[in-house]
């Protein structure tokens, strides 16, 4: 027992250590570790060292580590770049990722939002129309496949641009679907293995990767289509040092977008319909919301009548707090790191694990945490948590630092960071809320949704795949509203 390490969790095994019962329920792992050890413990995931340290303090330890101290890349580049392509996000320096940052968010700005909205709308009518299980009055349904479907829709059409959504006929959809396999956590360690997967994998990233270096082609012959996607402003990025983004990086920054995108929005927006199942008085609350707010008549939406639905927004936010698709944010340890306020040092062969999930779950910051109340996100809740009853007028003079890619808060020392902190922060936090509050505010004018058995019971979580996401099936009954 290593005075000058975190205390380390009880085990049977060498090599597989905690690594089941991590992997079976990590937010309950991390909790019931932390009622025995404290915030800092230290477990064995297949053979690694990994401390965990929960709460802001801990958050702000890893997430706001430094770049000589802490690394990214190390732990998820044998996850990402088999999918995403070489060259791109973990597969080169930070100091490119910063820069591939920085060129990714030029294109998710206000202006591009103000016409996904209209697309993203049109798609969620169009889709609940014509697709077979929401014919007639009312229905069961499994809604996670459909929830997949819409954003895979949506995320494409925004992220990727029309032609590329086009091309998600069959074949892309498929290669879609091979590409995804890869993205599975089983890869942490056998990334390398020629298993079926694998190869399907392989096959679907260079297919993929050929289809969008097609496109960039074509566009150029082409010359100026007027379009401003993310795909247009990578054709026309240079970095720092002279050289012009390459086709092939462009290609698979494009493929990580999609991937991030897809699989973090399906996941929300999975979760959101299954509560909405649960607290029909909720869905009631917003269909008012939007009727006062917006008018009887309920036009057609607009990015700016976004910002006119608060409770809107509050059910993203709350539905976030409660299942963030990343549960575990991994770094390795590159200099012996002193813990502040502890006689801890983490040595260099350990891997830091951040969970910020666990603080935004704690009835230290959360009165009733694990009642999914979007209601407490309003200032004169007594359930708001006191980051919103202290927020400051103007959090705008609050510190922020700029690590290559825009302003971004300079403290991590938050109970509440569903999009990370620091240097690795997300840059898709705007375009996912515009995208999710998008989708549920026009679910809400279409359906009354209800458990089948008319409880307010949610399912439990799936995390055996990278992003945490519902068990399946998960059947609720919907009901058109006329
Ligand atoms: C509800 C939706 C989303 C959630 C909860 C989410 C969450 C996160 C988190 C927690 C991180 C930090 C990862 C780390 O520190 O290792 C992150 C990073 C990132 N996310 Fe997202 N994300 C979402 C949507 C998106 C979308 C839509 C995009 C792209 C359009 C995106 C692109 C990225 C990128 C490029 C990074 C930076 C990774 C790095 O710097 O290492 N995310 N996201
Ligand atoms: N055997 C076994 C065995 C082994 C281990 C375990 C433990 O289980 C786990 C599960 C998940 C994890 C980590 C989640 C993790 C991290 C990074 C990424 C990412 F990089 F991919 C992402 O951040 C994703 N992202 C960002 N924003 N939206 N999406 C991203 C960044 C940039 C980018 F451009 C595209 C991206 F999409 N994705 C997910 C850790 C441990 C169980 C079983």
């Amino acid at each position: 027992k290593n005075p000058n390490e975190p205390p380390l969790v009880f085990h049977w095994f060498p090599f597989v250590g905690s690594t089941i019962t991590y992997g079976m329920d990590p937010p309950r792992f991390f909790k019931e570790n932390r009622e025995k050890y404290g915030e800092c413990f230290t477990f064995i995931l297949l053979g690694k060292k990994t401390t965990v340290y929960v709460g802001p303090k801990g958050n702000e330890f890893i997430l706001n580590g430094k770049i000589r101290d802490v690394c990214a890349e190390e732990i998820y580049t044998v996850l990402t770049t088999p999918v995403f392509g070489k060259d791109v996000v973990y597969d080169c320096p930070n100091s490119k990722l910063m820069e591939q940052k920085k060129f990714m968010k030029v294109a998710l700005t206000t202006e591009a939002f103000r016409s996904y909205v209209p697309i993203i709308s049109d798609e969620v009518t169009n889709y609940f129309k014509r697709t077979a299980d929401f014919k007639g009055q009312s229905g069961v349904v499994n809604i996670c496949p459909k929830m997949a479907q819409i954003t895979i829709f949506t995320a494409s059409h925004a992220l990727q641009g029309k032609e590329i959504r086009d091309k998600f006929d069959v074949t892309l959809a498929d290669l879609y679907h091979d590409l995804d396999m890869g993205f599975s956590p089983i890869n942490f360690m056998l990334h390398w293995a020629p298993l079926p997967w694998n190869n399907r994998r392989d096959h679907a990233q260079r297919t993929v990767a050929k289809i969008y270096m097609d496109t960039i082609k074509s566009r150029r012959e082409q010359g100026e289509t007027g379009a401003q996607d993310i795909m247009y402003h990578l054709m026309n990025s240079t970095y720092k040092n002279g050289v012009d983004v390459p086709d092939h990086e462009i290609a698979h920054m494009m493929i990580a977008l999609l991937m991030a995108g897809q699989h973090s929005s399906s996941s929300t927006s999975s979760w959101i319909m299954l509560y909405l199942a649960a607290r029909p008085d909720i869905m009631e609350d917003l269909y008012q919301e939007q009727i006062k707010n917006l008018g009887a008549d309920l036009p057609p939406l607009k990015y700016e009548d976004l910002a006119k639905l608060p409770l809107n927004q509050a059910v993203i936010k709350e539905t976030l707090r409660l299942n963030a698709p990343i549960h575990s944010i991994m770094r390795a340890v590159k200099q012996p790191m002193p813990v502040p306020g502890t006689k801890y040092v983490i040595p260099t062969n350990h891997v830091l694990l951040a969970a910020p999930g666990v603080s935004a779950a704690d009835a230290q910051y959360f009165p009733q945490p694990d009642l999914w109340e979007p209601h407490r996100w309003e200032k004169e809740s007594p359930l708001a948590p006191s980051i919103v009853r202290n927020e400051e007028p103007e959090d705008a003079d609050e510190d922020k630092i700029d690590y290559g890619y825009g302003l971004v808060s300079k403290g991590a020392a938050s109970p509440y960071l569903p999009f990370g902190a620091g240097r690795h922060r997300c840059i898709g936090e705007n375009f996912a809320n515009v995208q999710l509050q998008t989708i549920v505010a026009m679910t809400v004018r279409l359906f009354k949704f209800r458990n089948v058995d008319g409880s307010n019971k949610v399912i439990g979580t799936d995390y055996a795949s990278l992003f945490s996401r519902p068990l399946e099936p998960a059947n609720i009954h919907w009901e058109r509203r006329d």
